[in-house]
């Protein structure tokens, strides 16, 4: 039989008597613990709770009697806390049914629009308050219902609660008066009195409610009144932005190098975005302060912004957003979406309002972000077209942009990586070349696309053949003379997979230049691990090799070293020298020295050594030798 619904109807009405409906029982100590626990990520989050009830309250009255009064009083004395409200109250039947049913909540009733207006919503917000308290007492009195009954709900955290109702005298008594609203009395957990701290409980209302649109008042101190920056007139623009960074220097604790207002009706968000001082990690995210309605949610929001925004610090108001059940985090959703699409946006409007009207402040930006801006240009064709003009590259004429390299050179060459930059850098710059170092983090894909945006001008890929063929041929003649020490650098340097051509070039400087392409590079790699390799795999790597590239060693015939080289008739010692240009080419290229490289530079070095300080005469040593015995004898 199948357990469609029809029947599933019969069986119940066939099988007789039906089995009696039980109700759960909830163990209110363990969800303590799992809210506590696992929930919330500190106990601090009561606070949050009580003046998010208190708001929720006034924010009902008020849609009864527009001109009611708008109090939230907390004080703490270390063992109790008491928040007074002026808001809607409640009758013993809503006491029941709100306050002692765990995940009911008034602010589920109504229209979707009403329900926007409140804070609250899970039905859970004042069971937080057992983290950090033995008793709750509740004492209220109705503004929907005046001639209703005060009332005084008292729960524990085993679970019971009494109700009871009131008198007038009673109310005034807990409450010092008997209008209408609630005050909450909360009795410290033992371990828990420092949450009860007047100071402590100012500092967390401060923290979580300043920006809240009620008369939030903790002890002596008033915490709301002063509303938010981007909220409030300014005389002028220059006091505006003053007042903005000022903000930021007391939130986050640092003075922003630029502004951001964030005003988008559209999507329900208010407030600034911050530009970080300083270089930050584009993996180091968030930290943005998101208020909902006021009250703040979270300061450690991270997917507000899209990645690549992530120079900013941003504080928001929205009422557009949704906080999970905790309250400390966003709800990845539609919605947030679409407000971190806008947000995007209004940055990179930014950007584009700066390179027009503000580019000195551009550049101040870019100084310290380029790398964010490089990230977003090549994800982003407009930010490609506004900004790559204005983003410095390291170029072999110095720190240039790109606009002011091309508009010097009609080729713009680059490299992949920043060791091929140095090894060409410097006989490039000699040979009038323009060259980018592409290895940084996304620089060669980005001048990779500046024909995009730039179509008159050429962009190649540099490599090593690119480089020699622009070093000028020696007369073969000259070569001719040099022939005996290129024949000894060739024999040298052939098993360490290096080629030697002589060539003419400036710096003269310069004695040799090692040139390495990618190509040769990898084959190296390859052939180095098949030498390691087991059987199988030098099997496997050897079936990959390619074509052995080579690196080269360019030796200068500009150079007047070079030529003293040639110059020299001891064949072991011209050796010795051209092996010593060829460590100082890796070095200059800053390579990493191979095993055989560096035993290579080594025995160059000690062989010069040996060379530039002679062994004494032979008489010297025979006079020399009886002294030293006669010492060791004296000893
Ligand atoms: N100060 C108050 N004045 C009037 N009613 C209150 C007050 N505090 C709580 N309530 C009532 O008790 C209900 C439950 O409150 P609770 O804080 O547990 O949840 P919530 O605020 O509805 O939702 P959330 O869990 O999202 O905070 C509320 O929906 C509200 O009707």
């Amino acid at each position: 039989m199948s357990y469609s619904p029809d029947n599933i109807a019969r069986i119940m009405t066939q099988n007789t008597p039906a089995p009696p409906a039980h109700t759960f029982q909830v163990d209110l100590r363990g969800l303590v613990d799992l809210l506590s626990q696992h929930l919330y990520a500190s106990p601090r989050v009561f606070v949050r709770e009580l003046l998010q009830n208190g708001v929720d309250a006034v924010t009902a009255r008020r849609s009864l009697d527009p001109g009611c009064p708008d109090s939230i009083r907390f004080t703490a004395d270390g063992a109790v806390l008491r928040v007074t409200d002026t808001g809607i109250g409640l009758t013993e039947d809503e006491v029941h049914r709100l306050l002692a049913t765990i995940g009911r909540s008034s602010k589920r009733d109504g229209l979707d629009e009403a329900r926007k207006e409140f804070l609250g919503q899970f039905g859970i917000g004042l069971l937080a308050c057992f983290v950090v308290a033995e008793t709750i007492r509740v004492v209220s009195r109705s503004a929907r219902t005046p001639d209703a009954t005060p009332v005084e709900w008292i729960a524990r955290g085993d679970g019971s609660y009494t109700v009871r109702t009131l008198s007038d005298s009673d109310l005034a008594e807990a409450t010092g008066g008997t209008e209408p609203g609630t005050t909450v009395f909360l009795e410290a957990r033992r371990g828990c009195e420092h949450w009860f701290d007047g100071a402590t409980v100012a500092e967390l209302a401060a923290d979580f409610g300043s920006l809240l649109p009620y008369d939030v008042v903790v002890g002596e101190r008033r915490i709301t009144g002063e509303p938010a920056p981007w909220a409030t007139a300014h005389p002028g623009p220059a006091a505006r932005q003053a007042a903005l960074s000022a903000y930021c220097q007391d939130t986050f604790g640092f003075a922003p190098l630029d502004s951001i207002e964030l005003d988008l009706p559209l999507v329900g968000v208010r407030g600034v975005a911050y530009v970080l001082p300083g270089q930050v990690s584009p993996a180091q995210r968030g930290g943005h302060r998101v208020h909902l309605k006021g009250m703040l949610l979270t300061d450690r929001a991270d997917a507000l912004l899209p990645d690549w925004a992530f120079f900013v610090r941003c504080v928001l108001d929205t009422d557009a957003l949704r906080p999970t059940a905790s309250r400390e985090a966003l709800y990845e959703d539609e919605t947030l979406a679409v407000v971190r699409d806008a947000l995007g946006a209004r940055v990179r409007e930014w950007l584009a309002e700066l390179s027009v009207s503000a580019p000195d402040r551009l550049r101040r930006f870019l100084s310290v972000h380029h790398l964010g801006v490089k990230a977003l240009a090549l994800h982003d064709d407009e930010v490609l077209r506004l900004m790559l003009p204005w983003l410095p590259f390291e170029t072999t004429d110095g720190e240039l942009t790109l606009d002011e390299l091309a508009r010097r050179h009609d080729t713009v060459r680059y490299t992949r990586t920043v060791d091929e930059f140095r090894q060409v850098s410097a006989i490039a710059a000699a040979q009038g070349l323009a060259v980018v170092n592409g290895g940084y983090t996304y620089d060669a894909d980005l001048v990779a696309r500046l024909p995009e945006i730039r179509p008159q001008v050429a962009v190649a890929e540099l490599d090593a053949s690119a480089v020699t063929a622009h070093l000028d041929p020696v007369d073969p003649l000259d070569e001719l003379a040099l022939g005996p020490v290129l024949a000894t650098a060739r024999a040298r340097l052939d098993p360490l997979g290096c080629d030697v051509v002589l060539r003419s070039f400036h710096p003269a400087s310069l004695a040799a230049l090692h040139l390495d392409d990618r190509a040769a590079r990898a084959e190296r790699a390859r052939a180095e691990a098949e030498a390691s390799a087991d059987d199988l795999w030098s099997g496997i790597l050897g079936a990959l090799k390619e074509s052995t590239p080579r690196s080269r060693l360019v030796l200068n015939h500009a150079s007047p070293l070079v030529r003293r080289v040639g110059a020299i008739d001891d064949q072991e010692l011209a050796g010795l020298a051209v092996e010593a240009l060829y460590g100082q080419a890796l070095l200059q290229a800053r390579r990493p020295l191979r095993p055989v490289d560096q035993a290579l530079v080594n025995r160059a070095f000690a062989g010069l050594l040996e060379w530039a300080t002679p062994t004494p005469q032979a008489g010297l040593d025979q006079q020399d030798e009886p002294d030293r015995h006669d010492d060791e004898d004296d000893r």
